[in-house]
């Protein structure tokens, strides 16, 4: 059982048949830091300080997405990004989408300037 954040980000995404049941969904989403699922999306809105930072992560996350076969929805402001994750093969979602997001906090937790 994944239990960590961590334990999220060192996995990699499979082919995705079946969603994950509610209440797993819900656990996951308890290892993360600032998501939430909204509309039946793994949901997460970051802040930046100018639009080349906030590019710079939609770049990044695009690398990781592109790794992972595996894409966010994303809405990109001049200082903000809005990304969605959901699983298309299982129309809800999937361990893939807890995956991704887990690192996609890295590019901020990690890479970001404090
Ligand atoms: C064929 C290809 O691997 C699939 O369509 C992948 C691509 N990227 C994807 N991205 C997302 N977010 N969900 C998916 O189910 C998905 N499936």
């Amino acid at each position: 059982m994944i239990a960590s954040a961590d334990e999220l980000r060192m996995q990699h995404c499979a082919h995705a048949t079946t969603q994950l049941d509610p209440a797993e969904a819900t656990r996951l989403l308890a290892l993360l830091d600032g998501w939430a699922i909204d509309e039946g999306r793994l949901t997460r809105a970051f802040t930046f300080r100018d639009y080349y930072e906030t590019m710079a992560f939609v770049n990044a996350l695009a690398y990781i997405a592109h790794c992972e076969d595996h894409h966010p929805e994303l809405v990109i402001g001049y200082r903000n990004c809005v990304a969605r994750f959901a699983t298309h093969s299982v129309q809800g979602l999937s361990l893939n989408d807890f995956i991704c997001a887990a690192k996609a906090d890295v590019l901020v937790r990690v890479a970001g300037r404090p």
